[in-house]
C-alpha cells in the first residue's frame, strides 16, 4: 500500500519509521510519504493560511498550495491509475466517525493520500476541488477537538496499517480484538499465577478450551454491556 500524507509538520511522521509499521517500510508492503506543503508555496513566508471570508476567529488554509500539493500525488485525467483510484481522507471534527469496518475497508485499497489540516481548517474548494478526480471523505477520530489532522492520521495510519496481510506476524492476534467481532476484548492475563493478592481466574488455568472459549465470551459480552452498549448486536441486547 501506497501513503501520502500532506501535512506543514512532515516530521511528525518521523515516527513511523519504528515498530511494525517501520518494518513493513524496510520490507515494501507500507510505503509512507509525508509531503510539506509548506513546499507548495511560492511567497517569502511560505504561506499556508489567510483570514475567514466571512470573519471569525482564526485561519483558513488557502486552496493553492493544497491544490499544488494535491496535483503532485493524485493521477492527472489522462495518467488512469495503475491499480484502484486513491482515496483522499482529510480528517475533520465534522466528519464520519473512523471504525474498525472503515479501516478494514481501506486497508483493501492501494492508495491512500491524507491531508493534515491546522488553524481553523482547510478552504472547502480544496474538498470539492479533489472531488472531481478522486474519492473524497471527512473523517473524525472520536467527538473531541484536536489542534490539527496529523495525531488523526497517525491514529488512522496505524488502525489500517496493521491490517495490511504480512505486517503483523500472527494474523491470529488480529482477530481476537475489541471490535473486530463487535465486542469489547476479554481481560487478558499472565504469569504469574498469584500477584499483589491477586489471582488469575481458576478456569484460565483448566486447560478445558472450551470452557475457557465460553468464559472469555461471557466477558466480552458483559464487558461490552457495561462499557458500550451501543456495541450489542441485537441478539445480545437485554430484554426490554
Ligand atoms: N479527525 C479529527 C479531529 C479533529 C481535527 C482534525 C483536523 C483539524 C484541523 C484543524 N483542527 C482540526 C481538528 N479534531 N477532533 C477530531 N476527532
Amino acid at each position: 500500500m501506497r501513503i501520502d500524507v500532506v501535512t506543514i509538520f512532515p516530521e511528525f511522521f518521523d515516527v513511523l519509521d519504528i515498530s511494525l509499521l517501520g518494518r513493513a517500510r524496510q520490507t515494501g508492503l507500507l510505503d509512507v510519504t509525508a509531503h510539506n506543503l509548506r513546499e507548495f508555496t511560492h511567497d517569502r513566508h511560505r504561506t499556508v493560511d489567510d483570514t475567514p471570508y466571512g470573519g471569525g476567529a482564526g485561519m483558513v488554509m488557502k486552496p493553492e498550495p493544497w491544490g499544488e500539493a494535491l496535483d503532485s500525488i493524485l493521477p492527472t485525467e489522462t495518467e488512469a491509475p495503475g491499480g484502484d483510484a486513491p482515496v483522499v481522507i482529510f480528517p475533520s471534527p465534522a466528519g464520519t466517525v473512523f471504525t474498525q469496518k472503515m479501516a478494514r475497508e481501506l486497508a483493501q485499497r492501494e492508495h491512500l493520500v491524507f491531508g493534515c489540516g491546522r488553524y481553523e481548517g482547510i478552504d472547502q474548494r480544496v474538498f470539492d476541488h479533489a472531488a472531481t478526480r478522486a474519492e473524497v471523505r471527512l473523517v473524525s477520530i472520536g467527538d473531541y477537538v484536536l489542534n490539527g489532522g496529523e495525531v488523526a492520521v497517525m491514529a488512522m495510519i496505524e488502525a489500517i496499517g496493521r491490517l495490511i496481510p504480512g505486517v503483523v506476524g500472527n494474523p491470529e492476534s488480529l482477530v481476537e480484538e475489541s471490535h473486530e467481532d463487535g465486542l469489547l476484548e476479554y481481560p487478558s492475563y499472565t504469569k504469574p499465577a498469584a500477584w499483589r493478592g491477586l489471582e488469575v481466574p481458576p478456569i484460565l488455568l483448566s486447560g478445558n478450551h472450551r470452557a475457557i472459549d465460553d468464559w472469555r465470551r461471557a466477558q466480552q459480552i458483559e464487558r461490552t454491556r457495561t462499557v458500550r452498549p451501543d456495541l450489542l448486536p441485537p441478539d445480545l441486547l437485554p430484554n426490554e
